[in-house]
């Protein structure tokens, strides 16, 4: 599902005489289906760099990077954004939404962008948002107001909300109460059991140790370190 060979990366610093940051070199990783990968390694090691290449925001210097049979290493933009459509999700740690657009439209938008009939996408959007603990007074207001901790779970029910063979999860249970981290945990668990391969970042290690199956150290794709 995620199938990653020789991978390098390289920044190059416009601003700052065009200075070359070698940041990772070598890199090969596998998630299979229903698999849960934790990418581990210290602060600055490449574990967003590594997520946002999977993601294709991030160009890779060579090597590559087949995420449901596509290399978006050298894929067309249209092919990512098709492959983020239905292939691939990604909850990122911060909701980025559009002002004045309903929490409930902001967590459908991904079903009905797949064509998904509209009241269905609606009933969808609001279970997810109910058991993620969303008042139904906020679900038609928009989520530009919320706290972090329901800002996040509204990114979350987002993520959730088509079942994409392939996740990407930077910190899902960063800043959640204990009943809502719950939650969180139960979704990554059943996605893994309909067959997801999910790759993620996990500072909560009771969490790691709940729904990973498997740890990768990113420290191992620094430049010099692989064999
Ligand atoms: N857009 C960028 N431009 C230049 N350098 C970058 C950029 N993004 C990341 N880097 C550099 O790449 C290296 C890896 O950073 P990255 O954010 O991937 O680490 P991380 O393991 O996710 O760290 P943390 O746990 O602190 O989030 C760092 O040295 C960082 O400075």
């Amino acid at each position: 599902m995620i199938r990653i060979e020789n991978l390098s990366k390289t920044f190059t610093l416009h601003n700052q005489a065009g200075a070359v940051l070698r940041v990772m070199e070598g890199a090969n990783l596998t998630v299979e289906a229903g698999e849960c990968v934790g990418l581990t390694g210290q602060s600055g090691a490449g574990k967003s760099t590594l997520m946002r290449m999977i993601h294709g925001n991030y160009l890779a210097a060579s090597g590559s990077i087949r995420v449901a049979g596509l290399d978006v290493v050298t894929a067309q933009p249209r092919q990512i954004i098709a492959l983020r459509r239905d292939r691939l999700g990604y909850v990122s740690q911060f909701l980025r939404v559009v002002p004045r657009v309903p929490t409930i439209e902001v967590v459908a938008e991904p079903l009905r962008r797949l064509g998904t009939p509209e009241a269905e996408a609606r009933t969808r959007a609001a279970a997810l948002l109910a058991r993620l603990n969303i008042p139904e007074r906020l679900w038609g207001l928009s989520p530009t107001t919320f706290s972090g901790g329901e800002q996040q779970r509204v990114n979350i029910a987002r993520g959730f909300a088509h079942p994409f063979p392939v996740l990407l999860l930077d910190e899902p249970t960063a800043s959640l109460d204990a009943a809502n981290r719950e939650v969180v945990l139960s979704l990554i668990e059943e996605a893994k059991a309909r067959g997801a391969a999910i790759l993620g970042i996990f500072h909560d290690e009771a969490a790691r140790v709940r729904v990973c199956d498997r740890l990768v150290d990113v420290t191992g794709f620094t430049p010099g370190a692989a064999a």
